[in-house]
């Protein structure tokens, strides 16, 4: 296998791995063994890959043998019964469903569809933004849970404290904090499960989220059922799941099919919102940059008008400044939930076991100093053709390292499928807010710190402040006049049909 540091008999190295931050011990431990990596949690062989090259190789390239999920005890069988698609291995026939629907509701030609949902809520983001930015962390949970709501239930989000929000950032928040490698001893040692259950202390606080799971998200689901039988539900990820399911198309129960369209509303708001987080802590930090950035929208855009979507083309720097936000501090620092193996491999000479689970560090392969050249430092340049004439930064030269880049969105067939729909609301989010604000230290000479983040699976910037201040007074009257020109669009959005295919259109279609 390959090399990495030495366990104890039964246990491994459980012992080793931190319970604070585990992603920048992988990142010590690549360093010194090598950037494919091993160790054992308990019996399971673990492997911790440090380089994108080497995550392509074998959950890309490969992908036909590592692209399922190990067992996870705390956060898929206790915590959901194994409802959450996320964490299903690829041959279980849920899985395959559920990611049919993903795929046919979110691909890359379905994206577009949601502009018109994204740009609203970018406006409203602004408005809010204007009147009150000490709150600016709850507005980015709100645009990204609003926009994400609204493609799985037909529904917009007004405030952060409605209880839709709330419940998923609680029952997120527990997720993410038991789906840590080496946290709880029953994943390494699955037959404490055989103890009497009166005697498995670890299943209490699990257990007693998962009923409040299952209630919010049944709750959800019939809500849905209600609107769609008064005839006022607008076409939505769960409307067409319950359709298809109607037609025999999909046969899951009422409990597994509220959790499988859940998946959006788990794994796409705090993947949003915190990357926007990153950026307004990068754009504090590099203030030079924000600069240049303004400078392109200036020239393309101008103030008469907010950046749109079909300016994207024209504005190669600001989507170089997405790229780098989710290169720099990406939240999903492990790379999501680890991918298993289904067979014995080879790689480069080292033997990988069927049944091995596998991190892609995201962490250590974002700051890989061959890849990224000074990768510590906020730098979009690093993804734009080089002209002779710039030496403001040292080229990385890898062909995947430009425009494109989808390697923060995960390998082979566990890819995001949320990838476009999340990519879109950054570049609306990120133009818009460059275009209308510059960016300040809440006090003068304040910078927030660039490395205090939390401890979670998806680790964003710890609480900061940061001042929104309009660039000018035109810019400031025409987000008040968007506001003001949404009002009546606020409303009607909640009625508005989206074109989701169904099932049997998109198979079609492909
Ligand atoms: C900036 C935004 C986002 C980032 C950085 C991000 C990143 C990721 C990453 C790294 C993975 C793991 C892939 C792997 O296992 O190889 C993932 C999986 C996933 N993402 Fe996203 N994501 C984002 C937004 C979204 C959105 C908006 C949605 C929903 C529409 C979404 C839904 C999912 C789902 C359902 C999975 C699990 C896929 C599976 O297990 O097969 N994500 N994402």
């Amino acid at each position: 296998m390959p090399s990495g540091p030495l366990g104890l008999p039964w246990i491994g190295n459980r012992h080793q791995v931190p319970g604070f931050m585990p992603w920048k011990k992988f990142e010590e431990w690549n360093k010194k063994y090598g950037p494919v990596a091993s160790i054992l949690l308990g019996s399971t062989p673990t492997i911790i890959i440090g380089k994108a090259q080497h995550a392509w190789d074998l959950l890309e390239k490969r992908s036909e043998i590592y692209s399922s999920r190990p067992r996870f005890v705390m956060a898929s069988e206790i915590l959901s019964e194994n409802r959450r698609g996320l964490m299903l291995p690829n041959s279980n026939e849920l899985w395959k469903q559920w990611r049919k629907m993903l795929h046919n509701g979110f691909h890359i030609r379905k994206a577009p569809v949601y502009h018109g949902i994204q740009s609203l809520e970018c406006k409203v983001l602004l408005k809010e933004l204007l009147n009150d930015s000490k709150s600016f962390d709850g507005y980015l949970k709100r645009f990204a849970a609003s926009i994400v709501v609204a493609v799985t239930y037909g529904r917009r989000v007004d405030s952060v404290d409605e209880w839709i929000v709330q419940e998923n950032i609680a029952s997120m928040d527990y997720l993410t904090s038991v789906n840590i490698p080496g946290r709880y001893i029953v994943e390494s040692w699955p037959w404490l499960l055989k103890l009497p259950r009166s005697l498995q202390w670890f299943r209490k606080y699990p257990e007693m989220r998962k009923k409040k799971d299952e209630h919010y998200l049944m709750h959800l689901l019939n809500d849905v059922r209600t609107r769609m039988k008064n005839g006022t539900c607008p076409d939505c990820l769960t409307s067409l799941a319950l359709t298809d399911r109607d037609k025999g198309k999909v046969e899951l129960s009422d409990m597994q099919l509220a959790y499988a369209v859940a998946s959006p509303f788990g794994a796409g708001i705090d993947t949003t919102a915190g990357t926007l987080s990153v950026f307004l802590l990068a754009m504090l930090n590099y203030p030079e940059v924000m600069k240049k950035a303004q400078g392109e929208l200036d020239k393309v855009v101008g103030y008469d008008r907010m950046p749109e979507f079909h300016d994207k083309e024209q504005l190669p720097y600001i989507v170089a400044v997405i790229n780098e936000t989710l290169r720099w501090r990406p939240i999903p620092v492990l790379g999501g939930t680890a991918h298993a193996s289904t067979a014995d491999d080879e790689y480069n000479g080292n033997f990988i076991p069927k049944g091995s689970s596998i991190y892609a560090n995201m962490y250590g392969i974002m700051r890989d100093e061959e890849m990224f050249p000074d990768a510590n430092l906020f730098q979009p340049e690093r993804f734009l053709p080089r002209s002779t004439s710039d030496t403001t930064h040292t080229d990385s030269q890898h062909p995947r390292i430009n425009l494109e880049f989808d390697l923060p969105f995960g390998f082979g067939r566990r890819i995001c499928p949320g990838m476009h729909l999340g990519l879109n609301s950054l570049f609306i989010a990120v133009s818009r807010i460059l275009w209308a604000f510059d960016l300040r230290p809440a006090r003068e000479g304040m910078v927030p710190s660039p490395d205090a983040f939390t401890n979670h699976f998806n680790s964003r910037p710890l609480p900061f402040e940061c001042k929104f201040v309009a660039r000018n007074e035109k810019i400031a009257n025409l987000i008040e006049a968007e506001w003001d020109s949404v009002q009546n669009q606020r409303r009607v959005e909640a009625t508005r049909t989206y074109a989701f295919p169904s099932l049997q259109e998109e198979t079609s279609l492909s």
